[in-house]
């Protein structure tokens, strides 16, 4: 049988933690599979190009089956020219004592850079999954300023969130994280994100089963549970004085797998994409939505019921999306 074409894949900020931890997913076949083999393409800033280097020295030494070609550049425009799949991971990590916002105007420059080389020298089609802090905002200022990429190929990571959530309603009721399905994350990548289980099922013996009527505890569903999916990035820096690497490089691979493979049948997953103005989200801000996908494309789950208490924290992360738009055009002028 003939094997197939390689995949040009980017990851940029590759010889910091999230990079060092995803090349080798993306080179054993975890993001695209297990018979696809890829070109990796690692960028990184000047001063990082020793550290660079010896992520490639490794990527030799492992001898990924998969692998055909490595390319670890500081040059953008090397980097970007013919990638079929960019992870976006460079930038500047927040640090214990932080917010979110310290980070923003430091990397919405880069990504303002950084679209115009995708959308010059990128494969036609490439899809992009922004990771980087503030990942929402970021792919929204890559967005505008790569005008002539599809607004449909640009998203940002949230399954990492979404993960999060399959994994605390697991531990709680003692069951496979594997059975546990359809959680929604909505809104920022941030602390105002709203995990919300209300369509969320586990596959029992006695078939599917909601995961409020398992739970039984919804001051739990609407409390804790919430807030520690939302807080659960400050907690892994607080543990580690790092921010999460293995856990968000395993999501990024999930979010490109399912993006271009596609997701099994009755099965929802969360992604950040461009708004179309599904439940009353402004349009023009990167949310996160429910989304099923199919030959490559993404599609927002229409019709799940919100009600008033969802509404509300619908709306407060759109309002923190708003600002940061405006914070990130305010750093940019
Ligand atoms: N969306 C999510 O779920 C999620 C989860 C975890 C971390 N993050 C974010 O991912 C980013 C990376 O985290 P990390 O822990 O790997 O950080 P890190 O500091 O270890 O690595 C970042 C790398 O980016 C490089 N870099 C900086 N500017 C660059 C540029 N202009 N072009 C290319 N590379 C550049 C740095 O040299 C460094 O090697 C951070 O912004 C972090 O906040 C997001
Ligand atoms: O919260 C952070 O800044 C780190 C990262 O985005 C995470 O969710 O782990």
């Amino acid at each position: 049988m003939a094997s197939k074409e390689p995949i040009r894949v980017l990851v940029t900020g590759a010889a910091g933690q999230i990079g060092y931890a995803l090349v080798p997913m993306i080179a054993r076949g975890v993001m695209l599979g297990a018979d696809q083999p890829v070109i990796l393409h690692m960028l990184d800033i000047p001063p990082a190009a020793e550290a660079l280097n010896g992520v490639k020295m490794e990527l030799v030494d492992a001898a990924f089956p998969l692998l055909k070609g490595v390319v670890a550049t500081t040059d953008v425009v090397e980097g970007c020219t013919g990638v079929n799949v960019a992870v976006m991971v460079g930038g500047f990590p927040r640090k214990e004592g932080m917010e979110r916002k310290d980070v923003m105007s430091k990397n919405v420059s880069i990504y303002k850079a950084q679209a115009s080389a995708l959308e010059k020298h990128a494969a036609a089609n490439c899809k992009v999954l922004v990771v980087a802090n503030p990942a929402n905002t970021n792919a929204l200022i890559l967005k505008e300023f790569a005008p002539s990429i599809p607004e449909k190929n640009i998203s940002c990571l949230t399954r990492l969130d979404h993960n999060r959530a399959l994994g605390q309603i697991s531990e709680r009721l003692n069951v496979q994280v594997s059975d546990v399905k359809n959680v929604i994350i909505w809104g920022n990548h941030s602390s105002t994100q709203y995990p919300d289980v209300n369509h969320a099922t586990v596959k029992t013996p006695a078939g599917e089963k909601p995961v409020r009527e398992l739970v039984a505890d919804d001051a739990w569903l609407n409390g804790e549970f919430i807030s520690t999916v939302q807080q659960r990035g400050a907690a892994i820096i607080k543990a580690r004085k790092l921010s999460s690497a293995l856990s968000a490089a395993s999501s990024a691979c999930d979010h490109i797998r399912d993006w271009v493979l596609g997701t099994p049948e009755g099965t929802f997953v969360s992604m950040g994409v461009y708004s179309d103005g599904s439940y009353n989200v402004p349009a023009g801000l990167i949310y996160s939505f429910p989304v099923t996908c199919k030959n490559g494309e993404w599609t927002i789950v229409q019709g799940l019921a919100i009600d008033e208490y969802s509404r509300k924290k619908l709306d407060l992360t759109a309002d923190e999306l708003s600002e940061e738009k405006a914070l990130a055009y305010s750093c940019l002028s």
